[in-house]
């Protein structure tokens, strides 16, 4: 893939904290038009990795490149991407409408019609002061206003995370419908494996500072398979098999598996695998390998 159809290309991307890593040696493409989700437990990395993006801070190795440039290269830059906090901050004493005004006035690019028409649909008044607002209601308004800047990519921290089961489900396919309609691509973290499932089309993985595993779902999951078969029968996989995960279950274990291909001709039973499963069992050995 050529960088040019790249929104975000790290090289060897590190950052520490004093001594304290919290990205180490980061490889990663992301290619343009994706809704990515960057899943990770606690302290993985996740903000860390967006907030270089944005080029709110930088890094202390390697290389990042945003939509072909360096991080936050210069206003324009800055304007061809949208990027929604954690906590999706808003001013308490700036009404909806006001907030709307002031995109218009700070975003050369700002779509006045976009916002309206967003407001309206998600049902915020446009007189409602934003700290009288609920956590889904800020969310919407903050997206609203990341989104009419009209943004090639757009950057989103745990956009979901306060929001109740119904209101997340919204957000999220109001969020995929608007992407899709801008032509853009969106970065999204969250802890919640099954809003990933549900709204991203590309993967990745960080857990101890490191990516575990990235990649296109379709592809991903097209790679990997889970293995079922009687105790001690998976000693021996076959040349290009990697085991992410095994598991012992009674007489039986269970393995989940990298290759290009179902490994064939074996006695194994060969079973598809959930992004859900995918990602816990990537997690799950980091976890056991004591790297975070
Ligand atoms: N400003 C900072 N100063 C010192 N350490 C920091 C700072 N920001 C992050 N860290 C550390 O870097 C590591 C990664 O943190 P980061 O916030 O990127 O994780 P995260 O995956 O976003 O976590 P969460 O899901 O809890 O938001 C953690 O160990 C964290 O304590």
């Amino acid at each position: 893939m050529s960088s040019s159809d790249l929104v975000l290309q790290a090289r060897g991307l590190t950052k520490r904290y004093g001594r304290r890593p919290a990205l180490t040696d980061c490889d990663l493409d992301l290619p343009r038009g994706r809704v990515v989700g960057l899943v990770g437990p606690n302290g993985a990395g996740k903000s860390t990795l967006l907030n270089l993006a944005c080029g709110l801070s930088t890094p202390t190795a390697g290389t990042l490149r945003v939509l072909g440039s360096p991080p936050a290269a210069n206003a324009a830059h800055l304007a061809r991407v949208g990027f929604v906090a954690q906590d999706t901050p808003v001013y308490a004493s700036f009404s909806v409408a006001d907030h709307l005004r002031m995109g218009a006035k700070l975003n050369p690019s700002w779509d006045p019609g976009l916002a309206e028409r967003r407001i309206a649909q998600v049902g915020l008044d446009p007189g409602q002061r934003a700290g009288r607002l609920s956590g889904g209601q800020r969310a919407q308004l903050a997206l609203t206003v990341a989104v009419a800047k009209r943004p090639e990519l757009l950057i989103l921290d745990e956009p979901a995370a306060a929001l109740d089961p119904l209101a997340r489900d919204g957000f999220l396919r109001n969020l995929t419908g608007v992407v899709a309609e801008l032509g853009a691509t969106a970065i999204l973290s969250s802890h919640l494996l099954g809003d990933v499932e549900r709204s991203c089309d590309h993967l990745v993985v960080l857990d101890g500072s490191r990516v575990q595993v990235a990649g296109d779902v379709a592809d991903l999951l097209a790679r990997h398979h889970r293995l079922v078969a009687p105790r001690g029968e998976l000693d021996r996989l076959p040349a290009g098999v990697e085991v992410v995960l095994r598991r012992h279950t009674g007489a039986y274990e269970h393995a989940v598996v990298r290759a290009d291909r179902p490994p064939a001709g074996t006695p194994w039973r060969v079973e598809p695998v959930g992004l859900e499963e995918l990602a816990l069992s990537y997690l799950t050995r980091a976890a056991g390998e004591g790297n975070r």
